[in-house]
């Protein structure tokens, strides 16, 4: 970890007919963390990733990566500056093998996609590397060959993030990476997320309704409600906050914490 910012925002608004999705938020993530980004159904969250990621134009503020103003830049080439992220919703072929994903990813980072059919030589080698590490990371080696629907959920989650890696991110952007998993299934990835910033050195901002794997993950906590920042700390502070537990309130989650 360090004291280097990766990623600013700056008050961010982002509006839908009438509807301010996002109104003014501000969140710096620090180089080497895990960040969360928590808050009731309908908080802003995912319209505050996509601003981020260049999914959604905001329509004030600024986005911050590595320094550069990213705020009206193409999402590929946010891509290329090494932002990485996955989808909420599954963005990964699923009559295609978990080897075939990856490789898709690998191959359009390195500007092979537009080649049909086989590489040789040392494109062919330097892809099957990379592909190999990839699996190896995130423990689906012994998976490879079959279809991505045939798989657990949590395999196809794992798939996911290792298609995110397929183009050399710094930053990874996770969407709900536990939505719909059962327990173990959980712990796996959250290993896996975990060694994303050990193993790999990356920094990690995650959107998540799981409390349990939230104040256990996270480095930072950024809460949002109504469109609004509500609140800003580590995962003890979060836990504690009133505003943060009244906002939560009839949805059970920090019951047990
Ligand atoms: N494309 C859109 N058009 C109109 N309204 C939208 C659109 N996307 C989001 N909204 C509205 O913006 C608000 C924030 O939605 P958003 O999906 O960002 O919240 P969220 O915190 O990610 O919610 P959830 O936890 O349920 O996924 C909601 O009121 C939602 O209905």
């Amino acid at each position: 970890m360090s004291d280097a910012i990766m990623l600013e925002a700056d008050s961010i608004t982002k509006v839908f007919g009438g509807v301010r999705a996002v109104d003014d938020v501000s969140m710096q993530v620090r180089e080497g963390t895990i960040h969360a980004l928590i808050g009731p159904n309908g908080a802003g969250k995912t319209t505050f990733f996509n601003a981020i990621s260049g999914f959604a134009m905001p329509e004030h503020g600024q986005v911050r990566f590595k320094g550069v103003d990213v705020t009206r830049m193409m999402n590929w080439r946010r891509v290329a500056m090494g932002m990485g992220r996955t989808f909420q919703t599954p963005s990964v072929f699923p009559e295609l093998t978990v080897d075939e994903n990856i490789r898709l990813g690998v191959r359009a980072h390195a500007n092979h996609a537009f080649r049909l059919g086989a590489l040789r030589g040392e494109a062919k080698r330097a892809v099957d590397t990379r592909v190999d590490e990839l699996l190896g990371f995130v423990n689906l080696a012994d998976q490879r060959d079959r279809p991505l629907a045939e798989l657990a959920h949590g395999s196809q989650r794992l798939c996911e993030i290792a298609m995110s890696l397929s183009t050399d991110p710094v930053l990874v952007l996770l969407d709900e990476p536990m939505a719909g998993l059962a327990e173990a299934e959980t712990d796996r990835i959250m290993g896996v997320i975990r060694d994303l910033r050990l193993r790999l050195g990356l920094t990690v901002l995650f959107v998540e309704h799981n409390m349990r794997v939230v104040l256990s993950l996270a480095d930072r906590i950024t809460v949002l409600d109504r469109g609004k920042l509500l609140a800003e700390g580590a995962p003890a502070e979060i836990a504690a906050n009133n505003a943060v537990r009244s906002a939560y309130l009839g949805e059970g989650v920090l019951d047990h914490v």
